[in-house]
């Protein structure tokens, strides 16, 4: 069983919930990946150099100077981060961009109907995991920011939850895979404001009557699109929960946040 862990921005952002975090990831047994986003450093910094954020459906509109930003701060700051202090854990993590070792290749997204610039799309080409298979076998932890390469020596932005289901589903051809989606949400609720309103199952059928009714949107509209495209690729399990309980969730599915179900 391969464990594919993605941790968000706000949780990456929150120095104890992080620390609690990867104190429970680096227990997970078995071979493990861990995606990352930032997207809230990425924000802040992006005001701090007076270049105004901009996101559309919970994805960043990534001009020339936006995908510099993200570059420094996905690939360099936080993944540097994460792994020091996976190590100091006693995990072998191993930082990586998509651009590495040509893991990920995305395709920049077609400029209709929203113009979103350097920002990626992945197809069921676009991860090569025969290296990823043999880090994982040699005993390293990967652990992946969301920028990737489109092979002609540009970088792309890439949803960091779009890049888990993408490796979950590529480990999945070879053997059994578990995804979590973690945030610093208990899982996806029905009120947005009530913590205690967490729907414990989603079937797919189910996801457009919560999109149009107004109780998923923003951030969660490509965590959960990018959750069935998962299953329907042959991914074992997809999960989505707070970040407290990613050793919870990656042992019994069902037992904490949000499972989804095709
Ligand atoms: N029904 C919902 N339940 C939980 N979160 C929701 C819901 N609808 C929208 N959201 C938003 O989705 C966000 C999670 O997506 P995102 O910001 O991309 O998080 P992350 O960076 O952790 O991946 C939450 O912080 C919340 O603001
Ligand atoms: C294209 C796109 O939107 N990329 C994301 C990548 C980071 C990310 O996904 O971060 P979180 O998981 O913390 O939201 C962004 O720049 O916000």
């Amino acid at each position: 069983m391969i464990t594919i862990v993605k941790i968000g921005g706000n949780v990456i952002d929150n120095p104890a919930l992080l620390s609690d975090f990867l104190d429970k990831f680096a227990q997970i047994d078995g071979p493990k990946v861990l995606i990352h986003g930032g997207g809230k450093i990425a924000t802040e910094l992006s005001l701090r150099l007076g270049v105004e954020p901009q996101l559309v459906d919970g994805r960043r509109i990534t001009n020339a100077e936006t995908i510099d930003i993200v570059t420094m701060v996905y690939a360099g700051l936080v993944n540097k981060k994460m792994v020091a202090a996976l190590q100091a854990r006693g995990c072998n993590a191993i930082g990586l961009s998509g651009a590495d070792a040509n893991i990920i290749c995305g395709v920049q997204r077609p400029k209709e109907p929203v113009d979103f610039g350097f920002v990626a799309d992945l197809n069921e080409n676009s991860v090569h995991d025969d290296h990823l298979k043999q880090l994982l076998y040699d005993g390293f932890t990967p652990v992946f920011s969301a920028i990737v390469h489109d092979g002609k020596g540009n970088l792309l932005n890439c949803n960091a939850d779009t890049i888990a289901s993408a490796i979950a589903v590529a480990l999945s051809k070879k053997g059994d895979t578990k995804l979590v989606y973690c945030f610093e949400k208990k899982g996806v609720l029905k009120d947005i404001n009530d913590d205690s309103s967490v729907i414990s199952l989603i079937k797919k059928d189910e996801f457009g009557e919560l999109v149009s009714t107004g109780v998923v949107a923003k951030g969660m509209l490509p965590k959960l699109q990018n959750s069935f495209d998962a299953l329907a690729k042959g991914v074992g399990s997809v999960v989505i929960t707070q970040a407290e309980d990613v050793l919870t969730a990656s042992g019994a599915p069902l037992a904490c946040g949000t499972t989804l179900s095709l």
